[in-house]
């Protein structure tokens, strides 16, 4: 039987839990319900973890999985990709079984500041359930609308996969999709890379995939899979960022590829639920 454990620890000043199988962990922050790595059987981190930042329990974590809801970054009048990595969420269930484990942490109106709450209708639920096996790390956002009036929102997993090299490392499975650039203006761009190199800032905002991608970085490779999200997203700031919590060269660690719904937003009517998921697979060394 594969050896499982619940534990729980602090990481800058926050509350964690981490998820254990096989040798395999995932840690999470009760705060923003934040994956902030994952380690599967081999050993190696697949999340980059910014050492920048400060842990004041009021700056998002940079790195991680940031859970973005309800709105996409700068796309609305809600605060800048939504306050849900900016409160802290209710973990309401764990289960350990042989073959997984996983925890379920839920933010209700209820839980938040009343400049919050103020952006949405009440009556919504949001939960995001960390699902943890040797080699493979499911991440569910789910939305309710328990109110009385249509529900509207945008959302995503901001996932910063860690790479030792980024110019040394691959994104495959883009070819043929049309992106909308997001650093030139919107304009429609079709990928051309069979293999994705990223070796400046890019923001590019893709149609969800139909196949799983593949990202290779130093001996490892990981496979990355959606479901329920409409868009998937590629962002690195590049050297010229200013970002007060990123080292100088610390866009050279990680490239964001994220399963987002951000150029339709989810509409639910009162009763209706939504959930999207993003799979991320660890694959043989290379
Ligand atoms: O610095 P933040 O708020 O975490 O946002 C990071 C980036 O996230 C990306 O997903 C957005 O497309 C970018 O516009 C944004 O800069």
């Amino acid at each position: 039987m594969t050896p499982t454990a619940i534990t729980t620890d602090r990481w800058c000043g926050l509350d964690v839990v981490r998820l254990q199988i096989g040798g395999a962990q995932v840690t999470v922050s009760h705060w923003g319900a934040h994956v902030l790595s994952w380690i599967p059987t081999d050993g190696i981190e697949r999340l980059y973890l910014s050492p920048k930042n400060p842990g004041d329990g009021v700056t998002p974590i940079r790195g991680g999985i940031p859970v973005i809801f309800p709105q996409w970054a700068d796309q609305g009048p809600r605060t800048r990709h939504g306050f849900a990595r900016r409160v802290l969420w209710q973990m309401t269930e764990q289960k350990q079984d042989p073959a997984f484990v996983f925890a379920t942490w839920r933010l209700t109106p209820d839980a938040l500041p009343a400049s919050y709450r103020d952006e949405i209708p009440s009556g919504w639920w949001a939960e995001v359930t960390v699902m943890l096996s040797p080699d493979r790390l499911d991440v569910e956002l789910a939305v309710g609308n328990d109110g009385s009036t249509p529900l509207s929102f945008t959302g995503g997993l901001h996932t910063y996969l860690a790479t030792p090299e980024l110019e040394l490392s691959q994104l495959s499975g883009l070819y043929g999709l049309t992106y909308q650039d997001a650093n030139a203006q919107w304009q429609a761009v079709k990928e051309t890379a069979p293999e994705l190199v990223v070796d400046r800032a890019v923001n590019r905002v893709y149609p969800a995939p139909t196949r799983a991608l593949l990202w290779k970085s130093g001996k490892v490779a990981t496979g990355i899979d959606q479901a329920g999200f409409a868009n998937l997203v590629v962002w690195n700031p590049g050297e010229h960022h200013n970002l007060a919590d990123l080292p100088a060269d610390g866009f050279r660690r990680f490239l964001c590829v994220e399963a987002a719904q951000l150029t339709a937003p989810i509409t639910l009517d009162p009763r209706a639920e939504w959930a999207g998921r993003q799979s991320l697979v660890a694959l043989p060394s290379l």
